[in-house]
């Protein structure tokens, strides 16, 4: 604090809250955020990262022996333009979490930083994991590569063993910060999740983890190139388009993997993006599983963790699932491609405010230059509506970054769709049937590579097919996020088999379908197909049982239904395949 208004023109939390706007990564350095640390925001130019004194670790730490404190975050780093930090503040909640400064949060306002209070007692935690004690006796510790809010990362070398001369890294965790019986189960959590999960090759490489009286230490494969962050920075904050769809398909990639597990990741950000190597093409991994959690395909998280700039409004609603890892994405592609932030503001709860109610710019230099795929992608991104999202599975398969060499994962989303359809009454699966009818060769391409997926038979599929494409795929993180459970849901499938034809309808989402830019049209020749083949005589009291609504609902359904026949009527059609639980659902959230 203490910093003097710099010109940040047109930004302030009102600015932001009343729409358009976006702040560039390099120009002015607006002034640390409340809270958030001092730093000398507007003196850097060339030198290494005054600004950002809020990541340096707010803990005191008890470093290993033979390892220098850190001087701020990640040495090295050097940022060429003086710019607002990319991911302000240490992760949302989660600080607070590892500290023993809350708990699972409650409804409320959005979380303002808490400062002051102290942790619950800690004398009565178990610190201990279970891993291996001989750390010392297997590696030899080197310098600090890397810190973050949680955890200093260090090179080593192996003594012995299969990693005997090889470098790794090592994430070490000090036990003293973990004062709840959460800060434990998280260490516990990230350890079990990096284990399951390693062996994409998108995906940092777990080797090991150790305890002694004082630290956890995860050892995993050493990344010498850098954080993505530092890339972008050194481009100056933008990547041409092809050089960002590498980076974002090798997000999208080890992303549609953690989802098909059933891990939301919660913290993707270009620094938790490292290159394995400093060559330019090098491979790039998703690290730092802290944050991370397992999810089952229908629940909902409510704990508010991330990092602001990233974090979607679900999460900040608390009540999210995978779709907020994708939002993230979207941010990320959103700056590779401009420079800039999509929400934006001086403090933490002003980029709250901003990402829950502001539209990003996609109008000004660059975006009036960028491909219209481009924009299309990150729109269909940085929906405020999850539901409307794409998958990571199906951003794979967008027109911007579709290319017919690369596999399409498996995606869960396929699942949870089938669940329902197979679930759902005989009306409103031909209201799907003709939905399915409807849509444009780019969403048949995704249905397509999905259904391959499943290796039909003769042209079917059947609840085998499904249940023997998530086992293909499975590790033991899909035991933990119980992801199996979905297919006890789909068991009516267990009496019928599914043509293409049919698997269109059972997949598609009418909520993502209404996202697109040409929806009207979609839904016009959609109910062309309803008119001739599955329109008929519906009562008021009939369409409220399919909403699961009771006699209070029945003046909602008058319009829906026309006078001269009482079918469903075009507007009727449209709401009945969206179902009423959004606020406006005529509205067509961009
Ligand atoms: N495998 C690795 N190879 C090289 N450097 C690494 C590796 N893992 C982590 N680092 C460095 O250490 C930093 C901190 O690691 P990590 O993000 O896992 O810690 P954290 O405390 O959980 O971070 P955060 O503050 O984002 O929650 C990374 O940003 C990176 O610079
Ligand atoms: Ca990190």
């Amino acid at each position: 604090m203490g910093q003097c208004c710099s010109k940040v023109s047109g930004v302030n939390n009102d600015a932001v809250a009343a729409g358009h706007q976006s702040k560039p990564v390099h120009p002015t350095p607006p002034p640390a955020p409340p809270g958030e640390g001092s730093g000398s925001g507007g003196a850097f130019s060339g030198k290494s990262t005054p600004a950002y004194s809020f990541s340096a670790s707010p803990f005191p730490s008890p470093l290993p022996a033979g390892v220098a404190p850190s001087p701020a975050r990640t040495p090295g780093r050097k940022f060429r333009w003086p710019l607002p930090p990319p991911s302000p503040a240490r992760p949302i909640m989660a600080i607070l979490r590892r500290q023993g400064r809350a708990e699972r949060p409650k409804e409320g306002p959005i979380p303002e930083e808490r400062q002051g209070d102290e942790g619950e007692r800690e004398s009565s935690l178990d610190k201990s994991f279970g891993y291996g004690k001989n750390f010392g006796a297997r590696f030899e510790l080197g310098k600090e590569v890397g810190r973050g809010h949680f955890g200093h990362t260090c090179w080593a070398k192996g003594k012995k063993g299969e990693l005997k001369g090889q470098p790794v890294a090592v994430k070490i965790i000090s036990k003293a910060k973990m004062t709840t019986a959460i800060a434990v189960e998280d260490v516990r959590r990230e350890v079990k999740i990096l284990k399951a999960l390693s062996g994409h090759k998108n995906l940092i490489k777990f080797h090991d983890a150790f305890e002694d009286v004082n630290n956890v230490y995860m050892v995993m494969e050493l990344c010498e190139g850098g954080e993505l962050l530092d890339r972008i920075l050194s481009r100056g904050g933008r990547y041409t388009e092809e050089d960002a769809k590498t980076i974002v398909v090798q997000i999208l990639s080890v992303v549609s993997y953690c989802h098909l597990q059933g891990v939301v990741h919660r913290d993707l950000k270009p620094e938790n993006f490292l290159f394995a190597t400093r060559d330019e093409d090098a491979p790039m991994k998703v690290i730092d599983f802290g944050l991370s959690d397992f999810v089952r395909p229908d629940q909902r998280l409510n704990d508010i963790v991330g990092s602001a700039y990233y974090v979607s409004p679900e999460v900040l609603h608390r009540s999210y699932n995978l779709e907020a890892d994708l939002w993230s994405i979207g941010v990320i592609t959103y700056i590779l491609l401009c420079g800039s932030r999509p929400f934006w503001a001086r403090t933490e709860s002003g980029i709250f405010r901003s990402v829950i109610r502001a539209d990003p710019n996609f109008v000004d230099a660059p975006w009036s230059t960028m491909s219209p795929e481009a924009k299309d992608f990150v729109k269909r991104l940085l929906n405020k509506d999850h539901r409307k999202r794409m998958t990571a599975a199906q951003a794979l398969t967008h027109p911007w970054l579709r290319d017919e060499n690369s596999a399409v994962p498996l995606d869960i989303s396929i699942y949870k769709l089938v669940k329902s359809y197979v679930r759902a009454s005989p009306l409103k699966r031909s209201a799907l049937k003709a939905l399915s009818k409807a849509i444009t060769e780019d969403e048949l391409i995704y249905l397509r590579a999905q259904f391959s997926l499943l290796d039909p038979k003769h042209g079917y599929v059947t609840l085998e097919n499904f249940r023997m494409a998530l086992m293909r795929n499975a590790t033991d993180a899909m035991k933990e996020s119980r992801v199996l459970d979905i297919l006890n849901l789909m068991e009516p499938l267990s009496y019928k088999k599914m043509d293409f034809e049919e698997f269109c309808a059972a997949a598609i989402s009418a909520y993502q379908l209404e996202a697109l830019e040409g929806w009207e049209k979609i839904a016009n020749i959609a109910f062309t197909y309803f008119e001739k083949e599955g329109n008929r005589a519906v009562s008021v009291e009939e369409l409220a049982q399919e909403m699961n609504l009771g006699p209070n609902a029945y003046p909602l359904f008058n319009d829906w239904i026309r006078n001269s026949d009482g079918k469903l009527s075009f507007l009727g059609y449209t709401k009945f395949l969206h179902g009423v639980t959004i606020r406006s659902s005529n509205t067509r959230h961009r």
